[in-house]
Order: structure tokens, then C-alpha cells, then sequence
């Protein structure tokens, strides 16, 4: 692997699932394949889980990890080519990149989309720009329009939750989950949220192939089709919940339509009990952070089908067996 942008650059899922979960069950077992290494963790934006699950996975590894606050303490960079720099950025992209490219071996990145300009922020200007300037392997922490870790996360998650016990009277004998229902259902927000996290678990779910893949939103909500197809979409929520073994909640902002707004708000898309009696006993997901009773509802979170806890945990052995897969490729 050479960089970690997308789905694309992983060639097998189900293996990297398998050696997330091996790093979970021993998380320093490669504690020296990171030596003498270093990579850079650049936010242009706000971050505690990746932050904080990515430092660990480095140091898991034996890796330095050094933390850039670019958005808050850095130059303002400018990524388009043949700008004339007279405004507000001070840096160029060019120039910035190739400096990280020598400090570190491997760039992290976290740069979410303005959402006032769709083509602007599809075409993946701010990555791309680093990948091509710097030099060295780049991993997504974010960007415009997916949030990779965030998927391998949540498949990782799911994986987990879909062993289930056959016969709890007899011991322990396990089985898998036959193809289970995932759902992702658009849920309200205060503010016109980036597609990111909903486009890559659809880009993630649909590629996995190993799920009944159900998308819900209200009208004028759809998303991008690269990343939905394959998935069945529907604007009726509670006909969508039916059976479901896992629910994914999550807020976006407008694609299609005047791209990056909030149309409806309304709040009876906000998960329930009421609503969760629908499902097969589903557990709840949700990136976080999450906006408590807009989003989601205290009774779910706080109840005994909520697995957010333990999805956040596990993006420290996504992280880890991501970079692990770089540092072996990139030696
Ligand atoms: N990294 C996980 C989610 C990040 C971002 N959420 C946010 O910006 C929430 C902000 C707020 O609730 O005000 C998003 O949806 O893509
Ligand atoms: N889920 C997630 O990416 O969280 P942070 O924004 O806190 O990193």
C-alpha cells in the first residue's frame, strides 16, 4: 500500500480486517517495524479520535508521531496551482509539501471540504495536491469527500458484533451473521455537515459486498452514486429499519441540490426506541462526535444497542494495521 486515500488502495478487506484484530489482541506486536520512522499528523481541522487513535497506532509501532495543527498554528497554504498569492494564504502547497516529504516518512492529513464549491471539493484538490508534492506515502485523516480510517473502522466493528453466539447454553460455539443488514440513515443536525463519513461507509459497505446494504434519507439528500451503487435507497426510514442488524447514523449536507445546505431538519428522523423496536435488535454506530438529542437520542446512546464506544476504540487497530501495511510496502 502505498497511500491510504480511499477503498481503492486496499486490496483485500477481509485481510485487513483480520490484521486490525490481530492488533487489537496484541497491539505491540510489531512494536519495532516503526523504528526510527516518523510521521506527521496535519489538521486543517478539529480532531480527537483520529488524532489521538493514529499518535497510538504510530507509537504501537515504534513510530514518533508529531502532531501539526496546520488550520490553527500554521501558514495559511494555498493549493491551487498558478495562484497569484496576494490574498489571505501565505504558503504554497508546492513549496510546504516537499519539506513535510523530507521531515517525516509517511503524511497524515485531515482537510474537510468548504462545502460551498461541489467540483472544487470532488476533485480532491487538497490530498491530491499533497500526494503529489510530497514525496512520500499519504494517509487520509479526512478529506473532502471520505473518511477512510473512520470505514475501516466501522467494518472492523461490524465484523466484531456479527459473531454471534449459536447455542449460549452449550458453550462456546460461535457463528457468523448471514449476510446482515447495515442501514445508514441520515439523521438531523444544527449545521450543513461534510458527505465524507456517508460516502465512504457506502464506498466501504459496497465493496465489502458481504452485507444487505439500505441507505435512507429524505428527499433531496441523495449522495453521490460513485460511492451508493449497490446500495437499495429509500426515502421511507422506518420501512428501511426493518430488520436491521446494524443502524448508521449520521448527518449530511446537501449534494445534489444547492450543494453543501441543509433542507429539512426534521426532528422525527432523529433515532428511537420507537423506531429501533423496528430493527432486529440492531446495534446503533455513529463516527462521533455526536449532538445528543438532535442526532441521536440519550435513550440510544446511553442503552445497551449502542456500539459507538467500541467502534472509536477500534480506530487505533484500523490505524494500526493501515500504517503497518504502508511501512511494509515503503521500506
Ligand atoms: N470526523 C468525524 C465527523 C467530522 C464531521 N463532523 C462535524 O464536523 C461535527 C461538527 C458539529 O457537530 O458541530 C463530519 O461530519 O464529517
Ligand atoms: N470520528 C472521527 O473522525 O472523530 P474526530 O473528528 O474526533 O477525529
Amino acid at each position: 500500500m502505498r497511500n491510504f486515500i480511499s477503498v481503492h488502495d486496499v486490496s483485500n478487506i477481509n485481510d485487513l480486517v483480520a490484521k486490525a484484530l490481530v492488533y487489537k489482541a496484541d497491539p505491540l506486536k510489531d512494536k519495532s517495524l516503526g523504528k526510527h520512522k516518523r510521521i506527521g499528523l496535519l489538521f486543517l481541522n478539529p480532531s480527537m479520535r483520529t488524532r489521538l487513535s493514529t499518535q497510538i497506532a504510530a507509537q504501537n509501532l515504534g513510530m514518533e508521531a508529531i502532531v501539526f495543527n496546520v488550520g490553527q498554528e500554521g501558514w495559511a497554504l494555498e493549493f491551487e496551482e498558478e495562484a497569484i498569492m496576494s490574498g489571505s494564504t501565505v504558503e504554497h502547497v508546492k513549496d510546504a509539501a516537499p519539506i513535510m516529504g523530507k521531515y517525516f516518512d509517511i503524511l497524515a492529513i485531515r482537510t474537510f471540504p468548504s462545502l460551498k464549491n461541489r467540483d472544487d471539493d470532488y476533485s480532491e484538490l487538497f490530498i491530491k495536491q499533497f500526494i503529489k508534492y510530497a514525496g512520500i506515502p499519504v494517509v487520509s485523516l479526512e478529506s473532502a469527500t471520505l473518511h477512510p480510517l473512520q470505514s475501516l473502522t466501522d467494518i472492523i466493528t461490524i465484523q466484531e458484533n456479527s459473531i454471534i453466539p449459536m447455542n449460549v447454553e452449550r458453550g462456546p460455539l460461535w457463528t457468523q451473521m448471514e449476510r446482515p443488514k447495515i442501514v445508514l440513515t441520515w439523521a438531523p443536525h444544527v449545521k450543513p455537515l461534510p458527505q465524507c463519513v456517508a460516502n465512504s461507509f457506502s464506498q466501504w459497505v459496497n465493496a465489502w459486498g458481504q452485507a444487505d446494504f439500505v441507505i435512507t434519507h429524505p428527499e433531496d439528500y441523495e449522495l453521490d452514486t460513485q460511492f451508493t451503487n449497490g446500495a437499495t435507497i429509500t426515502h421511507d426510514q422506518n420501512e428501511a429499519l426493518k430488520d436491521a442488524d446494524f443502524v448508521y447514523v449520521k448527518n449530511w449536507s446537501t449534494f445534489n441540490h444547492e450543494y453543501g445546505r441543509i433542507y429539512t431538519n426534521d426532528p422525527g428522523w432523529m433515532m428511537t426506541n420507537e423506531k429501533l423496536a423496528l430493527t432486529n435488535n440492531a446495534k446503533v454506530m455513529h463516527c462521533l462526535p455526536v449532538r445528543r438529542n438532535v442526532e441521536l437520542s440519550d435513550e440510544i446512546l446511553d442503552g445497551p444497542n449502542s456500539i459507538v464506544t467500541q467502534e472509536a476504540s477500534n480506530r487505533v487497530w484500523a490505524a494500526q494495521a493501515v500504517l503497518a501495511e504502508i511501512l511494509k510496502a515503503n521500506h
